[in-house]
């Protein structure tokens, strides 16, 4: 069977306590790797790797001669593609045709987007009188934060742990990734590209392992790291928060969401439903961005529900290697007990099921597999945990509005605030509903349509911080006045 290690040094070593956990394939339930478990010992080997990285070549190297590093990264993505693609769908059972359009080509633009961008991005300087006449200069310079711990989640694995790697080390950074436990292979192959591409040991490092009591918790704990970026759930924001506390550590958190979408009737309701299916399905709703709750202007619910009733039911469900598949499994059979469990509340608070509701007949070889039936209700009382909680499963609620305000209070009556979708021709209202919509991103006639230089966080507990753009090079640089009298 195929073991999966850390990667340290510029090495990958197994685990000094031996501790293996299984990596299984969720289209089938079946074991397809051997992952080492890292303990404190693992996650001190990569910090003062990394460390010594930071004094070593790597912060000696110039700017160009880094970034020029940086685009082998993305070139060498790009030549494996075809086995980063399988890596990742063998880990979250994603369809190839998702994947081979978002989670790998995303995954190398991340190195050259931020590689440019460190390039071309100026700082600022300030010319000041002083009382003598002669004046003063001051102007201001990036520099590496320092060793980032890197915790990512399962559900875009590849693209999303790049989303923090690929501006750490353009910044000058070096990183400790703690990948998620369900999704270690691509991260794990990272480090082979890392090597050909000529990225200095110590300057990428990876330890597999669970949160809590695991690497990830160690990771936080470990003193010698100077920030953290993570994505996942809001309350292990909390904890990685708490621990972050401890030396003042600087974080940037992105979390749950439970997105609004917005219809109104003056919409293109085609684009409003294509816009929809893709907001509440793509990836099999595991997706932060992703509309678990709708809201529809009473004049055209009824035929938003009956044409997007229709569309789920048009979707295919199946494995990656299947070309008309656009419905995988859900990433685990834990993470089905929990999607499954909201499907049963929705019944249990008076919801009407409009289509799904439960789990797909699958052919024998794939019965073993996490897979769900898209769900879509409606009459469900706000308060219903189905239209409060993040579910992350593909899945959402329908609800009629009468009024412009009414739409607005009802997308902010939570205390997520991660991104909405507005759909409606009338672009004053668009931008009038837009600005006031309590979100960091809001999308108005489209959902996920990303330009890497804008800014990318939540708002209330959906997160703290930005990244994305000049908000990345923000995070993972320390800016340093320079004041110089004249
Ligand atoms: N992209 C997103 O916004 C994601 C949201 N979620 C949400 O979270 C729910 C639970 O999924 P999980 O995989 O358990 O999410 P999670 O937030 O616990 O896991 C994400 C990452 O954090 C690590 N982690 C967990 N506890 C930690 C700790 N105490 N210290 C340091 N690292 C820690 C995990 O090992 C993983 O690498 C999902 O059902 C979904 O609602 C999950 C994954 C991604
Ligand atoms: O950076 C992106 O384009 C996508 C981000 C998606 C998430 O952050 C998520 O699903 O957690």
């Amino acid at each position: 069977m195929k073991e999966i290690k850390h990667y340290i040094n510029g090495q990958y070593v197994g685990s000094a306590s031996g501790k293996l956990f299984d990596n299984v394939n969720p289209a089938n339930g079946k074991v397809i790797a051997k992952v080492h478990e890292g303990g404190r010992d693992e996650v001190d080997a990569a910090v003062r790797a990394a460390r010594a990285a930071l004094k070593g070549p790597w912060g000696k190297m110039t700017l160009d001669e880094r970034t020029r590093i940086l685009h082998r990264v993305a070139d060498g993505i790009n030549e494996r593609f075809e086995e980063f693609l399988e890596a990742e769908c063998l880990d979250t059972g994603k369809p190839k045709s998702l994947a081979s359009h978002i989670d790998i080509p995303r995954g190398a633009a991340n190195f050259k987007v931020f590689a440019d961008m460190i390039k071309n991005v100026p700082t600022e300087s300030f010319e000041m009188a002083t009382p003598d006449g002669a004046g003063a200069l001051n102007y201001a310079v990036r520099r590496p934060k320092g060793v980032i711990g890197v915790i990512s989640p399962w559900n875009l694995p590849l693209l999303l742990m790049t989303w923090k790697v690929g501006p750490a080390l353009a910044c000058g950074n070096t990183v400790v990734v703690k990948p998620s436990e369900e999704t270690p292979t691509t991260t794990a192959l990272l480090g082979e590209v890392m090597k050909e591409a000529g990225v200095p040991d110590g300057v990428y490092n990876v330890v597999h392992g669970f949160g809590g009591d695991s690497a990830g918790a160690y990771l936080t704990e470990h003193p010698q790291v100077d920030g953290f970026t993570f994505t996942g759930e809001t309350g292990t924001g909390e904890v990685i928060m708490k621990a972050a506390a401890k030396g003042i550590r600087d974080i940037s958190l992105e979390l749950g969401g439970k997105n609004a979408g917005l219809v109104f009737a003056d919409c293109d309701m085609d684009k409003a439903i294509e816009g929809t299916m893709r907001s509440a399905f793509a990836n099999c709703g595991q997706v932060c961005l992703g509309t678990e709750r709708v809201y529809v202007e009473r004049s055209v619910f009824d035929e938003f529900v009956g044409r997007l009733k229709e569309a789920a039911e048009g979707l295919k469900i199946g494995p990656p290697d299947d070309a008309e598949a656009n419905l995988g499994p859900l990433v685990s059979l834990e993470h089905r007990e929990k999607v499954l469990s909201y499907y049963q509340k929705a019944v249990d608070d008076g919801a009407t099921v409009v289509t799904g509701g439960g789990v797909p007949e699958m052919p024998s070889e794939l019965a073993g597999g996490a897979w769900v039936e898209p769900t879509i209700w409606t009459g469900l009382p706000d308060d219903s945990a189905v239209v409060t909680d993040e579910i992350f499963g593909p899945c959402c609620h329908i609800r009629p509005f009468d009024t412009e305000e009414e739409a607005i209070e009802l997308a902010n009556s939570l205390p997520y605030g991660l991104a909405s979708a507005i759909w409606s021709e009338n672009i004053t209202r668009a931008h009038r509903v837009a600005g006031q919509i309590e979100a960091g991103i809001i999308w108005v006639n489209s959902w996920f349509l990303r330009d890497l230089r804008t800014p990318f966080g939540g708002s209330k507990q959906s997160g703290v911080g930005r990244e994305g753009g000049v908000h990345s090079l923000e995070f993972y640089t320390e800016m340093k006045n320079i004041c110089v009298k004249l």
